[in-house]
């Protein structure tokens, strides 16, 4: 559909404004969402408040499940049910739980036994779930890779799984649009992995920060699906709330034959194409921030520090405290030097490595595969490694690159083959590095203690990662012969590969073990929800201790490590918070100079973080919950990574955004001399104990008003059930091949609709008498 508003719109702008169900005088939106991806870590507690309040999913035939972060890549041929398989018993729960949702709401589930299960990145693009123009959004922060197709794709909280699954719809508000510019041709040894951690170190972890990325330029347009969703999958390790690429003939071609877009030729696919194309940004369309690359200042890139804007060329040495300006910084790269085990001035390339990880969400598709066998083939693993690991990307992946003889290059060199999942990129299943453990890895996030507590990750591309195994030490890939024999995959065996699983009922059957009518069938509640849905705190005035922290980045895989993300509660988490910080390795010993383990910052109600970029990293909800359980309902800091944000008035918390100056350190100050201080969100006023204004603050009129009354989203979307309603007609006359006539069409012939119940309940499953205004 040509989008009829006459100012000139980005292409961000124009996938925004049609999916507006409702907006609000204060800039709050009600936006529609086409496309929910569901995984086991961050679904267990918004199906239970689903289950708590009697709710049903809105849309079966928009959500689609797997299994990835727990699950061993061990060989799955002996696999009979996943209690034998998964042995590690929070891992097994989260999966099994997941496995009993999927049942009692009726969901499309690729589970453990499925050839096309995989990273939940991997597997929406490659099933066609994902297509241009639509919002799709995961309980997962790398959703942002679903942007590659002119998706605005983005990563929620648990909550906010929960609003979706309920509702199909999100409160949100409208981003900043961001233009990065990558014209030129990549030089070779030059991938799209190197551009963006090149872009990060250009603008850094929170250059992004309230924007949306759209990246362009002819460097961009010439690159692959798959090399394009390497760059969005990485978008919000440069802060963004996503990525964008604008639709092309590339993507068009890309989506022919998968089996949940349109089918080539139809009608359907001819108007879905055209809505597709029409999508790109117009020409005097106006960005808030421009950044422009030229790909001559690309090389091979890798990063050297704890944060992913710590990067040099692999022909670079590891920089310095001195080579930085501001003090954060040079603090900043004392204590990542420490953390790596690294001394300023080593060439990188004499940095020697234990292991070698290549799979993750960024890089484990076909291609990322094939350009790493170009590298092996024919030679072998440095004796110094002790392991190297391919992890495929899903099950489809794998096949495709047995079919092509991949696997026999890796294990003729030496790497391991493993099944599908996210593996050593995060560590939460047993692929992990030890204590001081080096690694060479082709996933996104090198934050302390990411692939394992103490271990030490280089991030780089495939054929970097390829090279590094080979050498033994982080290597330039520049330096070796690839091979010119290895089989570059034939494109027709791709899409047979992919088609296969599609058209045999009886695997469909198997797989989709569920009851056909629309109505779901839950369980009733046995404990009371701890959750959101069991309703919020108001927020007014909070008074108490601030605990000062000075650091800048702070991720939330050090507010909350991975190890503690296997839980299906949000209650309980206090003691997991900031662990690797507040006890000494590996035991429950506590470290007495960490803030939170000295008088009176146990008993901090407040935090107060003069770096910026607070809560940056994962989409996991388990960071507020763990800060909330300690007694931590307001964070002060200069910016915020945008998923914490969120997360954090779902939970009845208040995060301020107060920008570095006077205001920040008079509170900062107050914090340290240990007196208490007092947060007045009415006022919006922070104050000392004896009642002086330290600072004044801003907050969204609808969040505060959330706050302060302590309303539930969940309530108040569904008291707009008839605008719902009304988007999803227009929606299916618009843009029918948004329905899902997919796998479950299958079973319940013909395209599954909605027969929306007109039945708004408030947060606690009492039917509404009249609609709250949200
Ligand atoms: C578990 C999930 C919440 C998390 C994310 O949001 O990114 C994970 O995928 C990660 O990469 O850290
Ligand atoms: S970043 Fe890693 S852990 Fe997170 S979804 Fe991707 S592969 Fe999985």
């Amino acid at each position: 559909m040509p989008s009829a508003v006459k100012p000139p719109q980005t292409l961000y702008d124009k996938v925004f404004q049609d999916h507006i169900v409702e907006e609000q005088k204060d800039g709050s939106v009600l936006l529609y969402i086409d496309r929910h991806l569901v995984h086991e870590v961050t679904s267990p507690q918004a199906f239970e408040g689903l289950k708590n309040a009697g709710r049903r999913v809105r849309r079966p035939d928009c959500t689609l499940a797997t299994v990835d972060h727990n699950i061993p890549t061990s060989s799955r041929k002996n696999l009979t049910t996943t209690e034998k398989f998964i042995e590690e018993a929070d891992s097994r729960t989260q999966v099994t739980t997941l496995e009993q949702n999927v049942k009692d709401f009726d969901l499309t589930y690729f589970g453990l036994d499925d050839k096309r299960q995989g990273i939940v990145h991997i597997i929406g693009p490659e099933q066609g779930f994902t297509l241009p123009g639509t919002t799709v959004v995961c309980g997962d922060s790398h959703t942002s890779t679903h942007g590659a197709f002119g998706a605005l794709a983005f990563g929620i909280g648990t909550s906010e799984v929960e609003h979706v699954l309920a509702t199909q719809t999100i409160i949100t508000q409208r981003s900043k649009n961001m233009r990065v510019q990558v014209d030129g041709e990549l030089a070779p040894g030059v991938s799209s992995k190197d551009i963006i951690l090149h872009v990060i170190g250009v603008i850094g972890t929170a250059g992004g920060t309230g924007a949306v990325i759209e990246f362009c330029g002819s460097a961009i347009r010439s690159l692959s699906m798959e090399a394009r969703m390497s760059i969005c999958n990485m978008s919000i390790e440069a802060g963004a709330r996503a990525g964008m690429i604008a639709p092309d003939q590339i993507t068009i071609d890309y989506l022919k034959g998968k089996p949940l877009a349109p089918k080539e030729g139809s009608p359907e696919w001819k108007k879905a194409c055209a809505y597709w194309l029409s999508l790109k940004s117009d020409e005097d369309a106006k960005y808030d921030i421009d950044v422009f690359i030229d790909c001559k200042d690309i090389a091979p890139t890798v990063s050297w520090g704890t944060s992913p804007q710590d990067v040099v060329p692999i022909t670079g040495v590891v920089p310095g405290p001195d080579d930085f300006q501001d003090e954060a910084k040079k603090e900043a790269c004392r204590r990542a030097l420490k953390y790596m085990g690294l001394t300023a001035g080593t060439p990188m390339q004499e940095i020697a490595l234990d292991k070698v990880f290549i799979g993750s969400c960024t890089n484990a598709r076909i291609e990322d595969l094939r350009s790493a066998a170009r590298i092996v083939e024919g030679k072998r693993v440095a004796p110094n490694l002790k392991r190297a690991m391919i992890v495929p990307g899903s099950g489809l992946v794998k096949k495709q690159a047995e079919a092509e003889g991949l696997d026999r290059i890796f294990l003729d060199a030496g790497f391991e083959w493993r099944e599908a999942g996210c593996s050593m990129c995060l560590g939460m299943n047993p692929d992990i590095l030890s204590p001081g453990e080096r690694c060479a890895s082709t996933s996104n996030r090198n934050f302390e203690g990411r692939q394992g507590a103490g271990g030490r990750t280089h991030l780089m591309s495939p054929a970097m990662a390829a090279a590094a195994a080979i050498v033994g030490n982080l290597a330039d890939v520049r330096k070796i012969t690839p091979s010119t024999t290895q089989n570059k995959g034939s494109p027709k065996l791709e899409v047979e590969a992919h088609m296969e699983d599609l058209t045999s009922d009886e695997d469909l059957d198997r797989i989709i073990d569920a009851p056909v009518d629309q109505e779901s069938h839950h369980p009733v509640p046995t404990s009371s929800s701890t959750g959101t849905s069991a309703g919020m705190t108001k927020f007014t005035t909070l008074r108490g201790y601030a605990a000062p922290m000075d650091i800048s980045n702070i991720d939330t895989d050090a507010i909350i490590p991975k190890q503690f993300l296997k839980t299906i509660k949000r209650s309980g988490l206090g003691t997991a918070l900031f662990h690797a910080w507040r006890f000494e390795a590996g035991s429950d010993k506590e470290n007495p100079d960490f803030v939170l383990n000295k008088e009176p910052y146990r008993q901090s109600k407040i935090l107060v973080c003069t770096g910026p970029n607070f809560g940056c990293g994962s989409s996991r909800e388990h960071a507020p919950w763990a800060l909330l359980d300690f007694g931590i309902k307001c964070i002060i800091a200069p910016s915020f990574g945008d998923i914490f944000f969120n997360n954090t008035f779902k939970n009845g918390m208040l995060p301020i955004r107060l920008p570095q100056g006077p205001e920040l350190d008079a509170v900062a100050a107050e914090a340290k001399s240990g007196r208490e201080v007092e947060v007045d969100l009415p006022n919006q006023v922070i104050r000392s104990a004896d009642g002086k204004e330290l600072a004044k603050f801003e907050v969204e009129p609808f969040r505060k008003h959330c706050l302060v009354n302590g309303l539930d989203d969940i309530g108040l979307t569904m008291a707009s059930e008839d605008k719902i309603q009304s988007f999803e007609i227009r929606r299916t006359r618009e843009w029918p091949w948004l329905d899902g006539t997919g796998y479950l069409a299958r079973h319940r012939k013909g395209p599954v609709k909605i027969e929306a119940k007109a039945v708004p309940k408030t947060n606690r499953g009492e039917v509404l008498k009249e609609p709250l205004e949200w």
